[in-house]
């Protein structure tokens, strides 16, 4: 974590940053190639506020297509309208103009298209299933698309140990339903399940709804196989659980969202699935007591706590009234979900409902509700996991993914609240509370400079201030890139980019992306 001084520090680094490649920034290309190719208001005005410009790689040629078109037949796509999909990320945001996308089977045609373009200089957008929040999905300008949506194998499951191999492009949903077959589970579970891609959430280090009870991906993935930069596969797929040969490799490629190798394969360790799960949807009425609720449940139910969630009565007022769901518990300023998991239905109901009694009378809890079936149990995630859809409905979003001390979480979004007053349609907070991992919304009718102006960078000095993070589990992408500096510190992210220089030195694999570019950081 960057201490206060170097945050200083770096905060008048990103100033001069901005200043000097601004500047450089307007008087070349980019702005007029992204309007010329019809990208969206805010990609524009990103590159311009971050000086984002296309960097000087090849530009895609009629023998580049025909070259792919011989490698895989039929897996290349090229029209204007198939392409459109690809070229924009989930919550339309930020919108690139590739013209190609290319759909490999294997790890050879990876390596053979990644040989390929490392020849060519042309920069390449790894995707999964571009569920996305932070732009690192989707290219910026040209990059060609490498999309995993055919590498789609289960390769091995071995009910011993609990390890599961597959291809990158595996939906995690379809593994999910896979493994429940065998009685067991992925230790990974989020909103976006039924279209993202497991290679996608390692390479983002994916966090979810389950961390708390499974932990994190940097734990649970046990091997990968990575294709590098200049095409050469590099098989770290082990599925060992101990392994103390050298340098843990795959550690680096988890979380390095695609600019450091693209993922093919990744073995994965699976828990048991638990035989009996619970859920209880309680109401809070103030967040000192979200919080008591959590140290006490997590005192009185122990092991068998698998995920406490929250959310405040703004995101129930906007799911209810946009996904026309209906909570069962109403009249709160906040929400929580405790879910338990597992072996003995009759024990853990037990448990749960003796915490529930304690909660109840000592005011923790004012009212709520206790899901024991599939049906109600999903019906009451619901609520939880739609709220990023429900958002999206009231007009631009402003997103924010905070890692924070717990006791600090929701302090946050009253400043914000305050700071910026009528502006703002909806400043909500909601999330992983079990993981310290706050999710700050904001929307406005439509994207406006100015409001951007008023969030940020105040959002990302208030997070430093109590040496949070600026992002917990969505990633830097293409629009935090440049705020690296005030979650570490100076040499950490000099090393970073020597790391991206010694695998990718000519940086084609997910440019823009990540780490503010050796190019802006050499005019500081
Ligand atoms: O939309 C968001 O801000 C959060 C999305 C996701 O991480 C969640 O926890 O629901
Ligand atoms: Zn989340």
């Amino acid at each position: 974590m960057a201490s206060t001084a170097l945050w200083s520090r770096g905060a008048a680094w990103l100033r001069s940053c901005r200043g000097t490649a601004l500047q450089r920034g307007r008087s070349r290309e980019a702005p007029g190639v992204l309007r010329g190719r019809g990208c969206c208001r805010e990609v524009v005005a990103t590159c311009e506020r971050y000086a984002v410009r296309r960097l000087p790689f090849a530009r895609l040629a009629d023998g580049d297509v025909a070259f792919f078109e011989r490698l895989m037949p039929g897996r290349v796509v090229t029209g204007e309208e198939e392409v459109k999909p690809f070229n924009v990320d989930w919550l339309k945001s930020v919108r690139g103009c590739s013209q190609l996308v290319l759909k490999p089977q294997t790890t050879a045609e990876v390596s053979q298209i990644l040989r390929y373009c490392h020849e060519r200089n042309l920069a390449v957008n790894p995707q999964g299933g571009n569920t996305g929040l932070v732009g690192g999905s989707v290219p910026v300008f040209d990059e060609i698309i490498l999309s995993t949506a055919l590498m789609n194998q289960i390769i091995s499951f071995d009910k011993v140990s609990g390890i599961l191999v597959c291809q990158a492009g595996c939906v995690l949903e379809r593994l999910n339903e896979y493994l429940e077959e065998q009685g067991f589970i992925m230790p990974l579970d989020l909103g976006a399940k039924g279209s993202c891609h497991i290679g996608g959430n390692v390479a983002t280090n994916a966090g979810g709804l389950r961390l708390l009870r499974y932990g994190s991906l940097r734990g649970t993935v046990l091997g990968l196989e990575v294709v590098q930069a200049d095409g050469s596969a590099l098989d770290c797929l082990t599925s060992l659980r101990k392994d103390n040969t050298g340098y843990d490799l795959k550690q680096l490629f988890i979380g390095s969202e695609g600019t450091l190798g693209v993922i093919t394969a990744v073995s994965i360790l699976c828990p048991q699935k638990p035989k009996a799960v619970n859920l209880a949807f309680l109401g809070c009425q103030s967040f000192a007591k979200v919080l008591e609720t959590f140290t006490t449940c997590r005192a009185m139910l122990g092991e068998i706590l698998s995920a406490y969630e929250f959310m405040d009565e703004k995101c129930m007022e906007l799911v209810e009234r946009h996904l026309k769901l209906s909570s069962p518990v109403t009249d709160s300023p906040f929400y929580v979900l405790i879910e338990t998991s597992g072996s003995n239905s009759t024990h853990d109901e037990e448990k749960l409902n003796n915490f529930l009694e304690q909660a109840m009378a000592s005011g923790l809890v004012t009212d709520g509700t206790v899901a024991t079936d599939d049906k109600k149990i999903k019906m009451l995630w619901s609520l939880r996991e739609r709220i990023t859809e429900a958002l999206t409905h009231e007009g631009y979003v402003y997103k924010y993914d905070i890692s924070l001390p717990v006791g600090k979480l929701y302090d946050l979004v009253t400043d914000m609240r305050a700071r910026l007053g009528q502006s703002a349609k909806n400043v909500v907070g909601y999330g992983h509370l079990g993981d310290g991992n706050l999710h700050l919304n904001i929307t406005a009718e439509s994207y406006s400079h100015s409001l951007l102006d008023a969030i940020e960078p105040f959002v990302y000095e208030w997070t430093a201030r109590y040496s949070g993070s600026i992002s917990a589990e969505h990633g830097l992408g293409f629009k935090k890139k440049q705020f690296i500096q005030y979650s570490k510190p100076r040499e950490a992210v000099v090393l970073m980019q020597q790391f991206k220089a010694m695998l990718d030195p000519k940086g084609i694999l997910n440019p823009y992306k990540t780490l503010p570019s050796a190019l802006e950081s050499s005019t500081c």
